[in-house]
């Protein structure tokens, strides 16, 4: 597609909102999630109905986990082509995912990266917001939140290999770790939000703030600002850039550094740093969800969406 997104914001941000799609985009129920694991290497696999063709659901393996319990951590990589776009269905499978991780007594640690090249995730599913029954949106934000709950809000050590674009709720999922690695190349990673004509939502500000600071989030949110890795490293937003083919080397040797650190010091620190940000939300998940369906459910928001759905679709030149 062309590529409107990132490098055409601006001007999408304010385009048209009379655009005329004959095509309406419909999104289908999660039937099933499957998990299967073994010890050193297991696939999560998600079963989706396609009402355009209900007698052949496609199977698709969204996370590939590679397990290294001698050393007390896992690699958790995102594989929902084309671009880790963060759908009901992704979501609640990642969900699951951190569940699993967060009981497990033989993970200390996760690097979460991408099996995809070249993207860590695109963030939100433009999808989810467009044309929506509020049943599923309220289910598609009440996963979104639970995802950055249980993420944010883990004992555990989280550390992004960013290997790619990471923009919105791609960036989000990024902060939301305790340490970011980012691959040197033509990428991008911030909240982009407002060249996307939306504000980004107090939590998504928040994880910023306690990432890069107010004052860089009071600019970064405002501009949209989406940064290349070495910006990113100046401010923080990342720790680490890195050659690409020693992105994983890296994360690791991070790991092992981190697993090294007695467990409960580590545990109740990370809690206590981040235990206010996660309460506020969870005080508020119910306005917050309403917040959100009611905001999707303007006309203009949905024009806007329209437009950009078009945009992204356009054929590559
Ligand atoms: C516009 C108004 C928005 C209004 C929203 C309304 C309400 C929201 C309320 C609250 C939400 C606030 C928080 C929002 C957080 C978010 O995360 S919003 C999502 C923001 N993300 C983007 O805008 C990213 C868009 N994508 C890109 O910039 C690029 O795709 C890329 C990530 C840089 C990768 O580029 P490239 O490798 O060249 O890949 P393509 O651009 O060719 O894309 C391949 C296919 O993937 C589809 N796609 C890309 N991004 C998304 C996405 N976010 N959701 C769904 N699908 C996506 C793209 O259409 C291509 O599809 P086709 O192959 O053409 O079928």
């Amino acid at each position: 597609m062309a590529r409107p997104n990132l490098k055409s914001l601006l001007r999408l941000s304010q385009f048209a909102v009379n655009l005329n799609l004959n095509k309406t985009t419909q999104l289908t129920n999660l039937s099933k999630s499957l998990i299967t694991q073994n010890r050193n290497f297991s696939t999560s696999k998600i079963i989706r109905q396609d009402t355009s063709n209900n007698n052949a659901p496609a199977t698709k393996i969204n996370f590939y986990v590679e397990e290294y319990k001698d050393k007390g951590y896992m690699v958790l990589k995102f594989n929902k082509a084309p671009v880790n776009s963060l759908n009901l269905e992704f979501l609640t499978e990642l969900n699951i995912q951190l569940d699993k991780i967060e009981q497990s007594k033989d993970i200390k640690g996760v690097i979460l990266t991408s099996h995809l090249p070249n993207i860590f995730s695109a963030g939100l599913d433009i999808l989810e917001m467009y044309q929506i029954k509020q049943e599923r949106g309220t289910q598609f934000w009440t996963a979104l939140q639970e995802t950055w709950i249980k993420l944010y809000g883990s004992n555990k050590i989280f550390i992004a290999a960013i290997n790619g674009h990471s923009p919105a709720g791609g960036c989000l999922l990024a902060m939301s770790c305790d340490y970011r690695i980012m691959t040197k190349g033509p990428y991008k990673i911030g909240l982009n939000e407002t060249l996307l004509g939306i504000k980004a939502p107090f939590w998504f500000r928040d994880t910023m703030i306690n990432t890069i600071g107010y004052r860089e989030t009071e600019k970064a949110l405002q501009l949209g600002k989406l940064y290349s890795p070495e910006e990113a490293l100046a401010v923080n937003l990342v720790d680490e850039i890195v050659d690409a083919n020693v992105l994983i080397q890296k994360a690791e040797e991070q790991m092992v550094k981190w697993c090294s650190i007695p467990t409960v010091a580590r545990e109740l620190t990370k809690s206590s740093m981040r235990r206010d940000t996660v309460s506020k939300l969870i005080a508020q998940r119910e306005s917050d969800t309403q917040s959100f369906i009611e905001f999707t459910q303007r006309d203009s928001i949905q024009k806007s969406l329209k437009g950009y759905l078009e945009a992204m679709k356009k054929p590559k030149k």
